[in-house]
């Protein structure tokens, strides 16, 4: 039995004894499955995409206080011109609520998206609890008392007024929002949801608009809330501000955290956890006590903090392990379709393709590059070398599009680019490396090299949620694989990036750069941490790039790699250039003698040819 089969099973299962389980039971799962919801989106934003929010109850109240005023206020009944029957009006109702969730959440994101560490949490708390008061003050929403009478759904004329009728449209929106969000992580466009974890410095060099990428993974976590505030609504038939105060939406929060946040079952895992044991404390401690309060907070707590200590990645990956010990693994299906990718026609050798024409760059009084001016042509290696806080580090992120000059230009196969951010320098055919490998450690090789084919790729999220994308995926996964072919990493393409040598992690970033197909690769320290014999193979590989005509620039300590490999040399110091040329001649210059051993009397550079 595979994990599909056992999953299938489940759902079977559940469907099967639905109408003879207690009325009770249906109620709990019908609220478990609305918990699920909201929890999944926190998996694609928290523990997918890396925001952290508090704030979810606020959407949930978007979507419930939504419904709910369409279908009771005589205002919203005369806005409709009297002309939309009865029976329909949650439905409207659905479609008020997730237009009005998706433009809150565009405006919130666009506006504290852009904060980091713990700015960003402590924003959602804000206006989690804004929007939580704005309900309770608003009279026409019926203030602290909230709104009674909210219609039932009726789906084809049947009325869907008790949990029992209404369970299993909640469970069939949770299971197909699942499968929608399970398809878009494994897609183009869920990798780079997953890269936003990792900095915006590594996703936006592989093409990926972070900001805007940020807002979309919010939207959705919130339009996913709104979806289950709805349900809420049509199963509850009032609503009031009290179930989407703060505390709920910390709940929701370690509905994710306890489950898996990197897991969408995990939410499921989590949700349905939380409120048995929530459900049974409540029960329980009063009797055992033998005094009434609400003590089931109290040990709840202390549960939550020992699961959180024993399990920091929540319960979801432990129980997939073990049950992966029983169950046999997902076949994989070819792909029927491979579809071409974007190509780029890549510049003649000795064309010029980066060009940094006096880049200047201050920190404040500090001049970490001054007028540096250099060049790299397609078919040659360029090594840039200088001493520790020689400014080489500031000069890479400057032609990479990390920073902008304070002056100067860099231009990119004739383009100026001072300004523009490094996913415009990735589409015009730059590829890098980081001095820290950056990957995505849990996720595989091949997963990690796909990352950086991006940008050859465009079908978006809607495609990727209905899995129309198969053929365009099928041909992004081929290009990987080549590519870590390529660098002599087959036997590890399915591995997990992190499972690997660092030196080997180095040449995995070396194979994502070259699946994006650039024209100028920026590889910044890749001998670092490479035993001998890797880093013969990494000359090698470098040497043949170079002979199909890429142009590579080199940022690196190793000398002796440097000097075997580099057709042209440029040495910074204090942040200017003091020499350019051929590695004998830089070897013999007195200046870079000086700079690496304090005096041109010592010993020649020791570096073997
Ligand atoms: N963001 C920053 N703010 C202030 N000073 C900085 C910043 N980044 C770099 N510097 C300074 O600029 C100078 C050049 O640093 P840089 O990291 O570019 O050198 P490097 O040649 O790459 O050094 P290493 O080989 O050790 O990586 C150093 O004096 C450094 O302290």
């Amino acid at each position: 039995m595979t994990r599909r089969h056992l999953t299938l099973l489940c759902i079977a299962a559940l469907a099967l004894s639905w109408p003879w389980l207690p009325e009770f039971t249906v109620t709990l799962f019908s609220y478990i499955a609305l918990y699920s919801l909201v929890a999944a989106g926190l998996v694609m934003l928290t523990g997918v995409g890396g925001m952290t929010s508090f704030g979810q109850a606020a959407f949930v109240a978007v979507g419930a206080y939504a419904t709910a005023w369409v279908c009771t206020s005589p205002t919203a009944a005369a806005a409709l011109g009297g002309v939309v029957p009865a029976p329909l009006l949650p439905w409207v109702g659905l479609l008020f609520g997730l237009l009005l969730t998706f433009l809150v959440a565009w405006g919130l994101g666009a506006i504290t998206l852009k904060l980091s560490g713990h700015y960003l949490p402590l924003c959602t708390i804000a206006w989690g609890l804004s929007l939580y008061f704005l309900f309770g003050n608003l009279e026409f929403l019926g203030g602290q008392t909230g709104i009674t009478g909210v219609p039932a759904l009726t789906v084809f004329g049947v009325s869907l007024a008790s949990p029992r009728a209404l369970g299993p449209l909640i469970w069939a929106v949770l299971l197909l929002a699942l499968w929608a969000l399970h398809n878009l992580l494994d897609s183009r466009e869920g990798r780079a949801v997953r890269a936003l974890k990792s900095g915006r410095v590594m996703a936006e060099s592989m093409g990926v608009d972070t900001a805007r990428y940020r807002v979309k993974v919010f939207v959705l976590a919130a339009l996913l809330a709104a979806l289950s505030g709805w349900l809420y609504a049509h199963l509850q038939r009032f609503v009031n501000p009290t179930p989407f105060n703060i505390n709920i939406g910390i709940e929701y929060l370690f509905m994710a955290v306890v489950g898996g946040s990197g897991h969408l079952w995990g939410a499921v895992l989590g949700a349905t956890l939380i409120t048995l044991v929530k459900e049974q404390l409540q029960d329980l401690l009063p009797k055992l006590l033998g005094a009434s309060g609400n003590f089931e907070v109290i040990v709840f707590g202390l549960l939550m903090l020992f699961v959180l200590q024993r399990f920091a990645e929540g319960l979801w990956p432990t129980l997939a392990r073990v049950s992966g010990r029983f169950l046999k693994p997902q076949p994989v299906k070819p792909a029927k379709a491979i579809a071409a990718l974007d190509a780029r026609t890549l510049p003649a050798a000795g064309e010029l393709l980066l060009e940094a024409d006096r880049v200047t760059k201050r920190f404040g009084g500090l001049v970490a590059n001054n007028a540096v001016a250099m060049t790299l042509k397609a078919g040659e290696v360029h090594a840039l070398i200088g001493p520790n806080g020689a400014g080489k580090s500031t000069f890479f992120n400057m032609i990479s599009g990390v920073d902008d000059p304070t002056e100067g230009e860099v231009r990119l196969l004739g383009a100026a680019m001072t300004g523009k951010p490094s996913r415009d320098f990735a589409a015009r055919g730059l590829g890098r490396t980081f001095q820290h490998v950056r990957l995505l450690g849990n996720r595989s090789v091949l997963e990690n090299v796909a990352l950086g084919a991006h940008r050859r790729g465009h079908r978006g999220w809607i495609a990727s949620m209905l899995r129309l994308d198969r053929a365009e995926e099928a041909a992004l996964l081929a290009e990987a694989r080549r590519q870590i072919e390529r660098c002599g990493l087959g036997a590890h393409a399915d591995a997990p990036a992190a499972s690997l040598a660092l030196g080997q992690q180095r040449v995995v970033e070396i194979a994502r750069a070259l699946a994006g197909q650039p024209a100028a690769l920026l590889l910044d320290e890749p001998a670092a941490g490479l035993r001998h014999l890797e880093k013969q193979a990494l000359a090698e590989l470098l040497s043949q790039l170079r002979a199909e005509g890429l142009g590579i620039l080199v940022v690196e300590h190793d000398m002796e790699f440097v000097m075997n490999l580099a057709d042209r040399i440029t040495v910074l110091e204090f942040g200017a250039v003091i020499a350019e040329g051929t590695p004998a001649q830089v070897q013999s210059n007195p200046r870079v003698l000086d700079a690496y051993l304090g005096g041109s009397d010592e010993e020649p550079m020791a570096v073997t040819a």
